[in-house]
C-alpha cells in the first residue's frame, strides 16, 4: 500500500543541543535502513520548512502506523497521512 506522509519537526528549543543532534542522526540511520529495504521510497524537504513529504510503500496501515511511531522524532513531530492509489490517466502499472 502506498502512502503519502507529510512530517513537520518542532524540537524544543529546551531540549539540550547534543541530544537533538544524538536523536537526529539516529532518525537518518533509521530512515536510510527503510530506505534500502525499499519501503521508504521517497524523501524530500519541504522548501523553506523542517518538514518533509514522504512516500511509504507498506503491507498495510497497521505497519505505517509502527515505522511511524518508530521514528526517533516521532515525539517532535506532526505528521499527516494519506492513502495513494493508482490514478486512471497513469502509464504506469503499479504493483498490487
Ligand atoms: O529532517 C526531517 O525531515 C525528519 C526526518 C525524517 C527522516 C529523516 O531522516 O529526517
Amino acid at each position: 500500500m502506498l502512502f503519502k506522509v507529510e512530517m513537520t519537526v518542532n524540537i524544543p528549543s529546551s531540549l539540550p543541543a547534543a541530544q537533538a543532534e544524538e536523536i537526529k542522526a539516529k532518525e537518518k540511520a533509521y530512515s536510510q535502513q527503510l530506505q534500502r529495504e525499499g519501503k521508504w521510497l521517497h524523501i524530500w524537504r519541504v522548501v523553506g520548512q523542517y518538514a518533509n513529504v514522504s512516500l511509504f510503500d507498506v503491507k498495510d496501515n497497521q505497519e505505517l502506523h509502527e515505522i511511524l511511531t518508530g521514528l526517533p522524532l516521532f515525539p517532535y513531530m506532526e505528521i499527516s497521512v494519506q492513502p495513494l492509489c493508482q490514478h486512471p490517466s497513469s502509464i504506469y502499472v503499479e504493483k498490487q
